[in-house]
């Protein structure tokens, strides 16, 4: 079995009498992208700080790349953006590129990497010249320059328009495609699905929901169907009926059973639909939640 590029065991970190987060124990496998996701507060942020050395725990342990993620020598394996992007106003793309690059024992040519972000052709341009979203789209890029093992992406794509958000998105494929392994925080339910192998949900600081989209989906949110009909029939296997005049919506946890049922009910119904849960359901169903309690449920994997 491969080892995890990083670790944590039982990890809490507070702040004064704010707990970030909470006895988190996670794997984080390589060759995928895992998808950190959690409202605002949950305690991703420290996570990140955490994994990459900025911050200790308060308790239990952090690993990198099988070691001390406060080793200098770990931390070459890493690529890191932050939320906020910093780049010096008057220096060229390129020049930028060949700076960073020199930290670096084996760093990608400057001219592959401007390829797989979409930056090709922008190397002569000073950097304060660059509309804001070419801006992060380069700071992301730095991120994989050295050819990291792990990067640390933290809402890459904010404020970026569709086209910049794909090219991002090519650059993380060809990444994770090569072995690579990231881990994403996004406030978009959309690039989370489409990028994420696997997504842990924390909130208040535990890990509330741990697999893949689909699962965390499953797990957290109803599917439902809808129809209009004057009366709505009494089936089996509804979990909540919410009439509005003569609009029936329906949760259950197997949709065609109940249209199989609705239909030998005999019903007069019209405009059936059926209702399959997003990301973001099971996202707002997390967030409108109380406490979570210490033990989450297992989530499939
Ligand atoms: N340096 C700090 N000092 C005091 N409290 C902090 C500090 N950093 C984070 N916190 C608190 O710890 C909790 C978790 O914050 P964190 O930034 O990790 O959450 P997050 O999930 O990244 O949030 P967001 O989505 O808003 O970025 C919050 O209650 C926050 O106010």
């Amino acid at each position: 079995m491969t080892a995890p590029v990083a670790r944590l065991l039982d990890v809490s970190r507070s702040y004064g009498a704010t707990v970030a987060l909470d006895h988190v124990s996670l794997d984080i496998d390589p060759g995928l992208v895992l998808g950190l996701l959690g409202p605002n507060g949950a305690g991703k942020s420290t996570l990140i700080n955490l994994v990459c050395g900025l911050r200790r725990p308060t308790s239990g342990q952090v690993e990198l790349l099988g070691g001390s993620p406060q080793e200098a020598g770990r931390r070459k394996g890493l690529g890191l953006t932050p939320q906020q992007t910093g780049l010096p106003e008057t220096l060229r793309v390129r020049e930028v590129v060949d700076f960073v690059s020199r930290h670096y024992p084996a760093p990608l040519p400057a001219g592959e990497l401007l390829e797989r972000f979409g930056l090709t052709g922008l190397e002569r341009r000073q950097t304060g010249s660059l509309s804001g979203g070419q801006q992060r789209r380069l700071a992301v890029s730095l991120a994989f320059l050295g050819q990291p093992r792990l990067v640390l992406l933290d809402e890459p794509t904010t404020g970026l328009d569709v086209s910049a958000r794909r090219s991002v998105w090519d650059g993380i494929r060809t990444y994770t495609g090569q072995g690579g392994t990231i881990l994403l925080t996004s406030h978009y339910m959309e690039e989370m699905e489409a990028l994420s192998e696997r997504i842990v949900v924390l909130n208040q600081g535990r890990v509330v929901a741990d697999g893949t989209p689909e699962d965390v989906t499953a797990a957290t949110s109803r599917q439902a169907i809808s129809f209009h009909a004057t009366e709505g029939p009494e089936l089996a296997g509804v979990l909540r009926h919410e009439r509005d005049g003569d609009r029936h919506l329906l949760y259950t946890e197997d949709t065609d059973q109940i249209i199989r049922d609705l239909v030998a009910s005999g019903t007069a119904f019209s405009r059936l639909e059926i209702h399959r849960p997003s990301l973001e359901d099971a996202f707002l169903r997390i967030e409108s939640e109380p406490a979570p309690s210490a033990h989450p449920a297992e989530v499939p994997r």
